[in-house]
């Protein structure tokens, strides 16, 4: 796989023809999908469940499905999301009770798990679990909705947590969510991310392959 994985967020999709938008963005080269999960609860928005993770293994898709959880609470979907065919499970601290639990549950049922930072939670629940962490995602946009502006106090953020996870020796992938585009992911590269998710920068764009090829072009450029 590429060093700096391209992460298309297919809330942005035509959910009329998902699978055909899932198999054109691997096609451009993406690296995973990115799977936003909505609860109208914990955000204010409604979106997709393991029946469509399920439904695009069954159409092919083999590539890593990052499944972001935007729902409390979060434990009881786990073991569904895991049999529909997830990859990476991340969540945010702030909906579960028991974070090093929920993680645990993640692992046990075979996923890679990670946790989620909205724009304004404090990095320290971090504290106690780097461990059993593979993923660490930053929100640079309050979630619930695609389409929205990068908050740039995100780039402080990627780089206290760039510094951490090197410190700590272990291997953590960073993730950047929100307002991700061709203009500023070199940036957010240079900030500390390997992971970027971008939905409404590709999805509805006429030419997927161009854009993530700016992207990497980008990527490229970044110094460290
Ligand atoms: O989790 C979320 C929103 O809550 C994201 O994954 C968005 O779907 C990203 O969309 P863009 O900001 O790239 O349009
Ligand atoms: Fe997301």
């Amino acid at each position: 796989m590429n060093e700096n994985w391209i992460a298309p967020s297919i809330l942005s999709a035509n959910f009329a023809k998902l699978g055909e938008e899932v198999d054109n963005v691997l096609a451009a080269g993406a690296d995973i999908v990115h799977f936003d999960v909505m609860d109208n609860h914990f955000v204010p928005n409604l979106t997709i469940g393991p029946l469509v993770c399920e439904a695009l293994r069954k159409h092919g898709v083999t590539a890593p499905i990052d499944v972001h959880l935007m729902i409390e609470p979060v434990d009881r979907i786990i073991p569904d999301f895991a049999k529909a065919g997830a990859s990476i499970i991340t969540f945010h601290p702030e909906a579960s009770v028991h974070i090093d639990r929920t993680l645990q549950l993640i692992k046990d049922n075979g996923c890679k798990a990670g946790l989620v930072f909205n724009p304004g939670t404090p990095l320290h629940y971090l504290d106690y679990v780097m461990d059993k962490l593979d993923m660490i995602l930053l929100m640079s946009v309050n979630p619930g909705f695609g389409g929205q502006s990068f908050i740039p106090s995100a780039l402080t953020k990627l780089r206290e947590v760039r510094k951490k996870i090197d410190d700590s020796g272990l291997n953590i992938r960073l993730e950047i969510d929100g307002g991700v585009n061709g203009a500023n992911i070199r940036a957010i590269k240079e900030a500390g991310a390997d992971t970027f998710v971008a939905g409404s920068a590709i999805f509805g764009k006429p030419d997927y392959k161009q854009i993530i090829d700016d992207m990497r072009a980008e990527l490229a450029k970044a110094g460290k």
